[in-house]
């Protein structure tokens, strides 16, 4: 079964300040950490980022924008232009500010997926984005934006989600893997 990575870098950063996808820990930037924690379990990787922000990323990766009509209308755009883009049976996806996600939680998140989508809750907070779907969602993620519905969970749920909570992880590990870099207060302080 072919399983591809989607790693979101679109969307605003207004609160960061400047693109996430190029902020930077240990000097790698995020979306390389992002792709380090995918590429054990996915034979290719694709990039979902702004069109003026494709040009800064290297040539030999896999980088696209999300699709006509659906552009900059939030994650669930950039899942389902990666799909589009990539073809696959199954597909990882991970946003670009989780800076300290590793390659170990993605394949024990990878182990719990059976069918449909899987995601992850953590200490009652739900993490949509950090998440294994099968192609078969494709069509509802279309049919989602068409309707002007842009709430990644809502096609989740059609597809009878499993939220995936303490077999993942720790708790200690949990607080900083799933730290969402919004703010760069929140990284100066990790
Ligand atoms: N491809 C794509 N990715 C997006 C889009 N909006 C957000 N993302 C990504 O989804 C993840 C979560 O994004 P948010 O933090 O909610 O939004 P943001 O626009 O990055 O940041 P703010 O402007 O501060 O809300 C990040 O990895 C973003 O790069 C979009 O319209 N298209």
């Amino acid at each position: 079964m072919k399983t591809a990575g989607i790693v979101l870098a679109g969307g605003l950063s207004s609160r960061f300040g400047s693109p996430k996808a190029f902020a930077e820990w240990e000097n790698r930037y995020f979306y390389e950490l992002s792709l380090d924690a995918l590429s054990p379990y996915c034979e290719e990787s694709i990039i979902v980022t702004r069109p003026e922000l494709v040009e800064r990323f290297p040539g030999d990766l896999n980088v696209t924008t999300d699709i006509e009509p659906f552009m900059g209308q939030g994650p669930i755009a950039g899942i389902l232009s990666g799909m589009e883009k990539l073809h696959a049976e199954r597909y990882i996806v991970l946003p670009c500010d989780m800076p300290f996600m590793t390659a170990d939680v993605i394949g024990r998140l990878l182990e719990c997926h059976s069918s449909g989508v899987t995601a992850v809750v953590l200490d009652g907070k739900l993490h949509p984005l950090v998440s294994v779907w099968d192609a078969a969602a494709l069509p509802d993620l279309h049919e989602a934006l068409e309707n002007g519905k842009r709430r990644v969970m809502d096609v989740q749920e059609k597809h009878g989600v499993r939220w995936i909570e303490g077999e993942l992880l720790t708790e200690d590990e949990a607080c900083r893997i799933f730290m969402n870099a919004n703010t760069l207060d929140i990284l100066e302080g990790s």
